[in-house]
């Protein structure tokens, strides 16, 4: 809520180290910054985390004034904001906002930036703290890196960050080639390469979850873990993003980050609260020990797919190939399933399944821990009816945990699996962008991919790539609507399991 008392809003933002800065952003007339970014910094300020005072400068060739700009933000609020837009202190945080006409290739726009920022600077006494946020297409970053630096805007008494979206390169040679270029300007600490499902709360609880429940802890054992299953559908198709989307494929747009950062996630398993560093030393422990899939191993393991027509709720919807902009030949994959193995002492022998996909039947994330069945040889008794006991986190788009176990149906004297679900008694979850872009005006990157997690994840990815280019796997196809290719099913079967 906005607090009545400035002085009690200064205070609880000094206990949380946020500094007065100035929020650069590149892309301010752009999709993301409209549907995303406006509302999460929205959302900051009214929960009091955002500094007492700041200034956001947003840059874009489309001529605006900062009455245009701060009319186009006030709209996006109102559009995309996952509360209401409260009349109170509206004004205020609209006016922290300013416009600079700017166009990244011209040396001359950076100058222009510059006297902006220190103006706004001096106006409102601001220590030099600046967070650049790169909301553009990842062919202008390196521009915008090498000017910010040779310009001078990057030179600041105080610190400065910067903030970048994905795509994080096309394949492990254009992700170095990136880094290389965002490393001249910035340290590795000074950048946080987004990952917006490492902004999802319960990706970001994950870890204190298993620790504050020692009863979710016992069952964090090698002994009775028998699979683990990742899932990220979505009903959606390629929407407008075909020219983007169709270069990308499922595989670089959802498995090379989002989903192996969800398997490092998971596979974490730290025994007490870590630091970040430890964290981060963990989450490529795993990436190293993440087993390869290539060669003779890759038709067994992997599976891609494209949709053909079907229906989503009801609504006919067309073949991926007749989506607009996308080539009646495509080859691209809109779904992907794999079978991993984490070559290390926890995880030894237990596979994790991935499965990602546009077009599905349902929206929904989740991290589903199966359990070993129980021993027949115990006792001989093998009830009908059983079925395996789950752990399921469901991330969103709402957050629960559930566990399946077996009941007597009192009825029919037959065991059957029931589920019990837990939720949280707050039903105003952060968005995932509030949540990181607080994180990174606090300085706090443990949930931003760090560049060795980023290098370890393409240089896993990359043979697959290889191989979709020269065509070594079958893309196989699976209706829109459905739960994903009949492929997908026989993954698991082979080796007795199925998808939850
Ligand atoms: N939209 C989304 O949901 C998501 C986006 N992303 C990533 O975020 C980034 C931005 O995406 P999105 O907002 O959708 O893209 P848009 O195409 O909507 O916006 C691009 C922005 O870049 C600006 N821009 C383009 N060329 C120049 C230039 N020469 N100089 C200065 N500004 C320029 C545009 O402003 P103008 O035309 O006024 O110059 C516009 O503000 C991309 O990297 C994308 O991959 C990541 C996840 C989700
Ligand atoms: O980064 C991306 O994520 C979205 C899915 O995000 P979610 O938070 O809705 O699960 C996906 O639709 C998009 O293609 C991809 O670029």
């Amino acid at each position: 809520m906005l607090s009545n008392d400035p002085s009690s809003k200064k205070e609880e933002n000094n206990e949380q180290n946020v500094t007065g800065m100035t929020i650069v952003l590149f892309g301010a007339t752009g999709d993301l910054a409209k549907r995303k970014l406006y509302p999460a910094l929205y959302n900051l300020y009214i929960e009091n985390k955002m500094p007492e005072t700041f200034s956001v400068i947003g840059l874009g060739r489309t001529p605006y004034t900062d009455d245009v700009f701060q009319t186009k933000v006030e709209q996006s609020l109102r559009n995309y904001s996952r509360g209401p837009v409260h009349d109170k202190g509206l004004q205020q945080f609209l006016t922290s906002f300013r416009y600079c006409t700017f166009d990244a290739t011209e040396t001359d726009s950076y100058k222009k930036l510059n006297g902006l920022i220190e103006q706004r600077e001096n106006e409102l006494s601001l220590p030099q703290n600046r967070l650049f946020y790169l909301s553009v297409a990842p062919s202008l970053i390196d521009v915008i890196t090498s000017n910010l630096t040779t310009s001078g805007v990057s030179q600041t008494t105080g610190w400065k960050r910067l903030i970048v979206e994905k795509p994080f390169g096309s394949d492990l040679a254009s992700a170095r080639e990136l880094n290389e270029k965002l490393r001249t300007a910035f340290h590795e600490d000074e950048i946080y390469r987004i990952d917006h499902y490492l902004g999802k709360p319960m990706v970001q609880n994950l870890e204190t979850l298993i620790l504050v429940n020692p009863v979710l802890d016992s069952l964090f054992n090698h002994q009775l873990i028998a699979n683990v299953q990742i899932t990220a559908s979505e009903t959606v198709g390629v929407e407008s993003r075909a020219p983007y989307y169709d270069k990308a494929g499922a595989i670089r747009d959802m498995v090379q980050n989002h989903m192996l950062q969800l398997v490092m996630m998971t596979a974490l398993h730290l025994p007490r609260k870590a630091q970040p560093e430890e964290i981060r030393t963990k989450k490529v422990e795993i990436m190293k020990a993440l087993r390869p899939i290539q060669g003779e191993t890759l038709q067994d393991n992997l599976i891609r797919a494209q949709y053909v027509e079907g229906d989503v709720f009801g609504i006919d919807v067309p073949a991926y190939r007749e989506e607009p902009g996308v080539p009646q030949s495509s080859m691209n994959d809109t779904y992907i399933a794999a079978r991993l193995f984490i070559d290390n002492e926890f995880w030894n022998g237990i596979p994790f399944y991935l499965r990602t996909g546009k077009r599905l039947d349902k929206k929904s994330t989740r991290i589903v821990f199966e359990f070993k069945e129980r021993p027949a040889e115990i006792d001989d008794y093998t009830p009908e009816g059983l079925a395996p006991n789950l752990l399921i986190l469901e991330i969103s788009p709402n957050e629960s945990i559930s566990l399946q176990v077996n009941m007597k149906n009192p009825s029919t004297d037959r065991f059957e699996p029931s589920t019990i679900t837990f939720t949280s008694n707050s039903n105003n979850q952060p968005e995932a962008y509030e949540v990181l872009l607080h994180d990174a005006m606090l300085g706090n990157a443990t949930f931003f991919a760090n560049w060795k997690e980023v290098e370890l994840s393409w240089q896993w990815i990359q043979p697959l790539l290889e191989a979709f280019k020269e065509n070594e796997l079958p893309l196989v196809t699976y209706s829109a609507g459905s739960t994903g290719p009949r492929e997908a099913r026989q993954l698991l079967a082979a080796d007795h399991f199925k998808w939850w």
